[in-house]
């Protein structure tokens, strides 16, 4: 491993030190860039799955931050045993995290009804459906080498162990932690269901999963905001990223673009571009965690005119729902614990 990759603050260093996952393009790469605008004495570790982008996106922003502190770290949030490596990995470098978000995120192979489309063009919801893209898109999924639905794995369960396995670096007497995850006002209840959390039987994996990381959000804040951890959600607003080049190619997208700022007069969702979708998160880095509602998701909203501000909106979700689902996530922890205990998988 290359020196200044383990070089990071050490106990007697006062810079914080801020994680992302999913560092290296899109909403995860947007953020760097607006961090080290907002404060260039961070810390900054871009946590990704691929070293190469990883490296292309590191190179790119100290073209524009000359000098910035950044170092790389791998992880596939997919992956179980890379979790767990990346942890024991962030663990010896740091002493203390002082910002961890949870970015990485993934919408396997969606498709798109243009019948609903159409449907809803014409009725009262066409407004939820552009700020929600509620009954559009229909997903696959499928399960990691771990028996796990992928999509669950990397949008939730992957960062839910992230966290765990961070504890002795999150939240230390008097110096508090915050973890923001990118969720999505796509989120849905009626996508989620308690009994099938993994969303192994239905077609909208990311709703659920979303809808999962809303009621994960509140869990956390109970069970360690005694312990100076602070969780908060947002969604980014509809943004042009890999993500949604996976709906429609990148052209198409273009060749919309006019009708799409026209609709962002009437929908302040429609952000676009990764700088104006971030806005929540990098508000959020300016916050007291203490000063957060747990049950309220953060939106990046931008005006007709361009302009970014940020709002909130209550969420859908009941505190026994959430404590009922961070209880099934811990035996599943503990599930998959013994499970490579029992093979002696400790690669
Ligand atoms: N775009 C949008 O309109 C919206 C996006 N979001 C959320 O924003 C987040 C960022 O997505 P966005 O920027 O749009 O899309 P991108 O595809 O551009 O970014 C996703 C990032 O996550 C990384 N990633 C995916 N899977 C893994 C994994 N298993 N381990 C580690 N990293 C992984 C990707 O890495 P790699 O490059 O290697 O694939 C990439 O860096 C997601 O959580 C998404 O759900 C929420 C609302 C709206
Ligand atoms: C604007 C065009 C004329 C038509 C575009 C129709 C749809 C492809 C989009 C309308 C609302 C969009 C949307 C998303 C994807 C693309 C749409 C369905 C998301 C679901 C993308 C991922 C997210 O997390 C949500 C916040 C987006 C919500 C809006």
């Amino acid at each position: 491993m290359a020196a200044e990759e383990v070089a990071g603050p050490r106990a007697t260093d006062a810079r914080r030190v801020v994680l992302v996952t999913g560092a290296n393009s899109g909403i995860g790469l947007a953020l760097c860039e607006r961090i080290l605008s907002e404060d260039n004495q961070i810390h900054l570790c871009m946590a990704c799955r691929n070293m190469q982008k990883a490296e292309a996106a590191k190179s790119e922003l100290q073209l524009s931050h000359p000098g910035a502190d950044i170092s790389l770290l791998k992880i596939d949030v997919g992956n179980i045993n890379s979790v767990i490596q990346a942890a024991q990995e962030i663990r010896q470098r740091y002493q203390h995290v002082d910002y961890l978000y949870l970015n990485a995120g993934i919408m396997l192979n969606p498709h798109f009804s243009l019948k609903a489309f159409l449907s809803s063009l014409l009725s009262r919801k066409v407004f939820t459906m552009f700020q929600t893209g509620e009954g559009l898109l229909t997903q696959e999924d499928w399960l990691t080498d771990d028996g796990l639905q992928q999509v669950f794995m990397t949008n939730v369960f992957g960062h839910f162990l992230l966290i765990r396995n961070l504890e002795p670096v999150l939240g230390q007497a008097g110096c508090t932690s915050q973890v923001v995850w990118t969720s999505s006002s796509n989120a849905r209840k009626s996508a989620f269901n308690l009994t099938d959390y993994q969303h192994s039987q239905g077609q909208e994996s990311y709703s659920s999963s979303k809808y999962a990381t809303d009621l994960l959000n509140v869990g956390l804040n109970k069970h360690y905001n005694s312990k100076g951890l602070f969780s908060s959600v947002v969604c980014p607003g509809l943004v042009l990223t890999n993500l949604t080049y996976g709906i429609f190619p990148p052209v198409l997208w273009t060749l919309i673009t006019p009708i799409m700022w026209l609709i962002r007069v009437f929908m302040n969702s429609f952000t676009l571009s990764p700088y104006n979708g971030t806005e929540a998160l990098v508000w959020l880095f300016t916050q007291k965690p203490e000063s957060l509602d747990p049950m309220v998701k953060y939106l990046s909203c931008t005006s007709g005119f361009g302009n970014n501000y940020v709002t909130s909106c209550k969420m859908d979700v009941d505190v026994e729902t959430a404590e009922i689902f961070y209880q099934e996530l811990l035996k599943l922890e503990g599930k998959m614990k013994e499970k490579s205990d029992v093979t002696g998988d400790h690669s």
